[in-house]
């Protein structure tokens, strides 16, 4: 199975009728790793959440293959900071859960769940619980899922985002080579220029106007420095804007919204 081409054509996303992203285009080839890159609160999570089909554009087109997305599919996975784990299924249990949302045959997922975690350094620990594992074991757990259930995009917003510098050094080369052999797209978005530049090969830069677009684009080999520049790092005067911003964003962040992230309510249900 290929990986999945994305689009985005001209899109505005927001909520409640504010918008947060404005007239984006962004092209993803089948099979390419592209990586997001943006300050807290530019529309980075948003963008995921249009690819995976949670959040309908206001305007301009969401493509998946060409085709508009207008909802969730097993072909655009998700993978969040927090794992989402089933905390009651060992390791390996929530593994074959992938397997059986793809409809492998009872008879062979568990086999077929514990090669996927001896892919991602878990070969001992298939029966240990979530809350017996550390942090990086629970991502790793996660990343065995997310690709046993076969998608051809997977979309990764921040997944990293809560380990330790070292653990989360591990987990980007782990990354990079179980990804060197699935036909996968994958979107990685994150705020941390080191992790985009290890990465990436193509680096999108959203700004920090609300709302926000594309601010800058690189192809191959960028530099630190100029990814920084692109982030506007540095700039005083944009920083405070930001940090009030910041402020209201989390006021905004504690309302529930209705359409919110699926995660691990969709397993939930399929168990
Ligand atoms: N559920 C929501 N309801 C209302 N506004 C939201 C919601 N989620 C995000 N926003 C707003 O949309 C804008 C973009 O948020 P988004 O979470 O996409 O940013 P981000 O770049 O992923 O940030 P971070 O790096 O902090 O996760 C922000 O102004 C935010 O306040």
């Amino acid at each position: 199975m290929s990986g999945l081409s994305l689009r985005a054509e001209r899109v505005t996303l927001g909520y409640g009728g504010r918008p947060a992203v404005r007239g984006l285009d962004l092209d993803v080839a089948a099979g390419e790793l592209l990586v997001v890159l943006g300050p807290s609160g530019c529309g980075k999570s948003t963008l995921l959440r249009a690819f995976a089909g949670l959040l309908p554009a206001m305007s301009g087109r969401v493509l998946a293959d060409g085709e508009p997305i207008t909802g969730p599919s097993a072909d655009r996975a998700l993978m969040f900071q927090d794992d989402a784990l089933l905390p009651w299924r060992t390791a390996r249990r929530n593994v074959e859960l992938a397997l059986a949302l793809r409809r492998v045959p009872r008879g062979r997922r568990r086999a077929e769940a514990e090669r996927w975690l001896a892919r991602v350094g878990l070969g001992d620990d298939a029966g240990r619980l979530p809350r017996e594992l550390s942090g990086g074991m629970r991502q790793r757990v996660q990343l065995a899922r997310t690709l046993a259930a076969g998608p051809r995009a997977i979309l990764m917003d921040e997944p990293f985002g809560a380990l330790d510098a070292q653990t989360r050094a591990s987990m980007q080369r782990l990354l990079l080579d179980v990804l060197a052999d699935a036909p996968a797209t994958v979107v990685f978005v994150t705020h941390d220029v080191d992790e985009a530049l290890l990465l990436g090969h193509r680096v999108v830069v959203l700004g920090r106007d609300r709302p926000a677009g594309v601010a800058a684009e690189f192809d191959g080999a960028a530099s630190r420095d100029e990814l920084l520049a692109a982030l506007g790092a540095g700039d005083p005067v944009k920083d405070d804007a930001l940090k009030d911003d910041a402020l209201k964003d989390d006021a905004l962040k504690g309302e529930p919204l209705k359409g919110e992230p699926l995660k691990g309510d969709v397993l939930k249900e399929a168990v």
